[in-house]
């Protein structure tokens, strides 16, 4: 271990001179990166700090890079020594990112790229490297992971959803074993012990979601052992409850959020919520939902209620209170208020409006499951809040799982904020910065490209309505399927991708339809989808994070061509979507098709000025090049409002917090101590 050591200190000493210069003198000149890429741009955007400790990690990965495997792992102990015995990480840095561009070229045959590194370092500082879709963020995630896993705290790798989690795990297993890191994820089905067992690792990866219920589920627990009498510090103490349960979950030390605009702004709209055990209030509240579901269909609008377009509520008439009070009820709900059958009524109403099967939730096994719209994928776990997820259940005809006397809640927001070291990566995150900062307190970074992108994005095309966009669609697939260019096709729907198949069918395209049902099927497919002659059909984000290699020949065709069908109401999830071409310096094209029907319009504009665009182009067959501007400024808007949707939420948590604190209760668990 000294010999480790003492090797490796003459190089620092030397460094501490060398790391000076490029401050005093001009910028450094990069060799890895041939194309002479985004690296002018250094010294204005800040990077020049990191930039600056590149030469040592050169020298440290020159030094050790002819070690036997053993004498890395034997080396990587030595750092994790003096981590533990209070080193500073940031002094272990060169050494470790080092370590870890070692053994990713060992086992993998992958060596980080410089830009790679510099990704490592912003995220080792508590920012968001923005990094270009396909320039290897899982890669460069092993840097800042494996740095603060030396200190054996616990790293938690968060990310979308089960399946990247596990698959990243695997992927870059290798890296962290040959260091003598153990790796665990965290899966849904996953029992108690496993769970403990996968956060004793030093790293463990898992999504959001499951750290949040975990640290939930930990709390109740706690509480529960305290009611036992062992008191708090008695029950962390001991940790045990009665039955002998454990937390599963240690300290919150260092997460990095891959996909942070997703988790940490998409996702972070509604709470995570652990539900009580149901009573008889429950029964009744069940019965109020499913009476509610069944007479919604006897009022009308403008007469018997107002649908308020802005902020998308209901509200009864005089007359349609009258309504609720004619219409027959069960026994059950002879000790509901009106109020609250009011309530009832409006959110039957809302939920028949607005959230529709195959766009915002599927029925999975008598389940209704979330489809996350920002993702197109089935949102694991996730239920919508204030009795919706329940009326849409009656709605839906399957067991209603009674309106959750809610046990436990925490929201992403307040989850991340309790880890006292936060990094995160992702493809899309300049136009939140502002949220970054003013919630999360990160600062985003943009990470230069390792090769100068050749995404070429080709002119929006607008149409009058969505019939002529669907046919130029199908023409624009028909022309470049001929030349053997493989084709993505987003859509913002599982309908609409299932109305596209229809209109290519009958073209006689043969092509491929992905859903939300299946995310490793649906990665399978995407990542062929670059093949020659390929047509993938898909919701938009399907295949998020998923690589997509050019087949054969595709190079010199001009690479893969992103469609995306329609605008999304966040800009984000339409960059990701064009992300699944050009990556890694590949040449590829875009296109963006809009109609004036299209769902974004009447979001960001309300329904008068969308149903004056409809009427316009409605039998118009002609292109209205003009009129891109509008769908842009309408996204914004949608933007604005989803932000103050979360700030609302982050409000109102807030102060539910601050009573509970002065209560005297914890304020994560809803019901009194
Ligand atoms: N240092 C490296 N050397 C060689 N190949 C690399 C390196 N880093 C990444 N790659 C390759 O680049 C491709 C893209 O990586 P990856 O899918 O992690 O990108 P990404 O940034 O996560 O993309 P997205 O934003 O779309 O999720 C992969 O095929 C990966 O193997």
């Amino acid at each position: 271990m000294d010999t480790n050591q003492q090797t490796l200190e003459a190089p620092q000493a030397e460094e501490s001179k060398k790391s000076e210069a490029p401050q005093r003198g001009a910028p450094r000149k990069f060799r890895a990166n041939p194309l002479g890429s985004a690296f002018s741009q250094v010294t204005r955007s800040g990077l020049a700090r990191f930039v600056a400790k590149l030469p040592l990690i050169d020298r440290f990965e020159e030094q050790l890079k002819d070690l036997s495997e053993r004498d890395l792992r034997k080396h990587s102990l030595g750092l994790r020594h003096r981590a533990k015995s209070g080193e500073a990480l940031h002094k272990l840095l060169p050494e470790a990112f080092a370590l870890v561009r070692i053994a990713g070229a060992r086992t993998m045959g992958m060596r980080h790229y410089e830009v790679q590194l510099i990704g490592g370092m912003i995220m080792f500082n508590g920012a968001i490297a923005e990094m270009e879709t396909g320039e290897g963020k899982t890669l460069t995630a092993t840097l800042p992971t494996y740095l603060y896993a030396l200190p054996g705290k616990g790293v938690h790798v968060a990310t979308v959803n089960d399946y990247l989690a596990a698959r990243d795990a695997e992927l870059m297993m290798p890296i962290y074993k040959m260091l003598g890191m153990s790796v665990g994820v965290i899966e849904s089905q996953m029992s108690s012990p496993e769970r403990r067992k996968a956060y004793s690792c030093d790293i463990t990866y898992g999504t959001s979601k499951e750290f949040g219920f975990d640290f939930l589920r930990d709390r109740l627990l706690i509480r529960q052992t305290r009611e036992q009498g062992l008191g708090v510090l008695g029950a962390m103490l001991a940790g045990k409850s009665e039955k002998g349960e454990e937390p599963v979950q240690r300290e919150h030390y260092f997460s990095l959020v891959d996909e942070a605009d997703s988790v940490l702004i998409d996702d972070a709209r509604t709470p995570l919520v652990i539900s009580a055990i149901p009573g008889e209030a429950e029964k009744v509240a069940v019965a109020c939902h499913r009476w509610a579901a069944k007479s919604e269909e006897e009022f009308e609008e403008d007469h018997h209620f107002e649908y308020d377009h802005d902020k998308k509520s209901v509200e009864l008439s005089v007359s349609g209170r009258l309504l609720v009070r004619q219409i027959p009820k069960p026994k059950l709900l002879d000790a509901v208020g009106l109020v609250d059958l009011y309530d009832y009524i409006e959110r039957a109403i809302k939920v028949k409006r607005d959230f529709h099967s195959g766009q915002h939730y599927v029925i999975r096994e008598g389940e209704v499951v979330i489809v996350d719209e920002s993702t197109g994928r089935i949102a694991e776990g996730r239920k919508w809040s204030n009795g919706i997820h329940q009326a849409i259940e009656a709605k839906e005809g399957v067991e209603v799982t009674v309106a959750t006397g809610q046990a436990a809640r925490i929201t992403v927001q307040d989850l991340f904020l309790r880890y006292r070291h936060l990094g995160g990566m992702t493809g899309t995150a300049s136009s939140s910065k502002g949220e970054f900062k003013k919630i999360y307190k990160l600062n985003v970074i943009k990470c230069p490209t390792n090769r100068i992108p050749q995404r070429k994005l080709w002119p929006d095309r607008v149409f009058g309505n969505g019939e002529a966009k669907w046919t130029a669609i199908v023409d624009e697939i028909r022309e470049i399927h001929s030349q053997g260019r493989p084709i993505l096709v987003g859509t913002r729907t599982i309908e609409k991708s299932e109305h596209l198949s229809g209109l290519l069918e009958q073209a006689g395209i043969e092509h491929e339809v992905l859903n939300a049902h299946q995310v490793a099927a649906e990665a399978d497919i995407v990542s062929r989808a670059g093949h020659p002659g390929k047509v993938t059909v898909a919701t938009n984000m399907a295949g998020r994070g998923t690589d997509i290699k050019l087949g054969e020949g595709v190079h010199a065709l001009g690479g893969l061509h992103v469609i995306c069908t329609e605008m999304h109401d966040s800009a984000r999830i339409d960059r990701q979507l064009v992300g699944r071409c050009g990556r890694q310096g590949d040449p590829g094209s875009t296109r963006q098709f809009m109609a004036l029907d299209d769902d974004c319009l009447l979001v960001g504009l309300g329904p008068t000025r969308y149903k004056k665009l409809i009427a316009y182009g409605e039998n118009r067959l002609a292109e209205l090049p003009g009129y891109s501007k509008l769908f842009r400024k309408s996204q914004r808007k949608i933007e604005k409002k989803h932000f103050s949707d979360r700030k609302v939420l982050l409000y109102h948590e807030k102060q539910r917090k601050k009573m509970h604190r002065e209560m005297g209760q914890d304020p994560y668990l809803d019901s009194p101590d």
